[in-house]
């Protein structure tokens, strides 16, 4: 029987708006999802390991990974690099298994410009406001005021991104918008073309009515 192919979920926001917690939300969840690790050229904050938030790479071997054709997207953002190893999540998806994607809104194009684009599902996520966009980025306590402004003043044009999403929503209250966010992935999962085994089901099911 025809395997479903997994779910490539796309979520981009402003810095800050709460993809990484939602994601996580996403992954207790189903414990079949899996997180994309990106490759960055950013320093890693402390608490962060290689290979578990990020690969944490130098300009020479992203451009070399990006050369040789290992990325999936690529984009600078705040100043840095940040891409997406292609080989785990083409892997990923062939075997059924739905990735997460936590990428700005240059990545989303791209990915969606890609051969993968079918297995897309985006989902752009709105703060409920700057002001709260801001206090989330200050009591993540993870940049310096320089960072945090830097992010700020790039919010607008992350948010200016928003109408290209397949899906958006507003992360005001945690629960409410992991629910929401779980609800879009079931809604995406029954979709008939992602079903490619129905017709096998349905074929079944006109047996048992003519065996009748
Ligand atoms: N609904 C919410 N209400 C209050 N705080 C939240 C909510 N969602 C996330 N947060 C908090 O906001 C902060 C930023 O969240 P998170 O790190 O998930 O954002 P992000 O979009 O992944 O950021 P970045 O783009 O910089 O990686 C975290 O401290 C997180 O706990
Ligand atoms: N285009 C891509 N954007 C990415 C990728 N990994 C992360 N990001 C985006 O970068 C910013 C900053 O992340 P941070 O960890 O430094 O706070 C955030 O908006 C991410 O969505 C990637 O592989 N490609």
């Amino acid at each position: 029987m025809p395997k479903r192919r997994g779910l490539l979920v796309i979520l981009s926001s402003p810095s800050g708006a709460g993809k990484s917690t939602l994601a996580r939300r996403l992954m207790d969840w189903d414990a079949g999802m899996s997180f994309s690790v990106s490759a960055t050229t950013r320093a890693a904050r402390p608490g962060e390991v290689d290979g578990r938030e990020y690969f944490f790479r130098t300009p020479e071997e992203f451009a070399r990974m990006v050369a040789a054709g290992e990325m999936l997207e690529h984009a600078e953002v705040f100043g840095n690099r940040y891409g997406t190893p292609r080989g785990p999540v083409e892997a990923r998806l062939a075997d059924g298994q739905d990735v997460i994607l936590d990428i700005d809104w240059q990545g989303g194009q791209q990915v969606r410009r890609s051969v993968l684009a079918h297995d897309v599902v985006s989902v752009f996520i709105l703060p409920p406001s700057i002001a709260d966009l801001e206090s989330r980025l200050r009591g993540r306590a993870q940049d310096s005021d320089a960072v945090i402004a830097g992010r700020m003043a790039k919010s607008r044009d992350e948010i200016s991104h928003w109408g290209e999403y397949d899906y958006v929503l507003i992360n005001r209250e945690l629960d409410r918008a992991a629910e929401e966010l779980r609800t879009i992935l079931v809604a995406e999962r029954a979709r008939a073309d992602r079903q490619p085994w129905l017709s096998d089901f349905v074929r079944g099911l006109n047996e048992e009515f003519e065996a009748r």
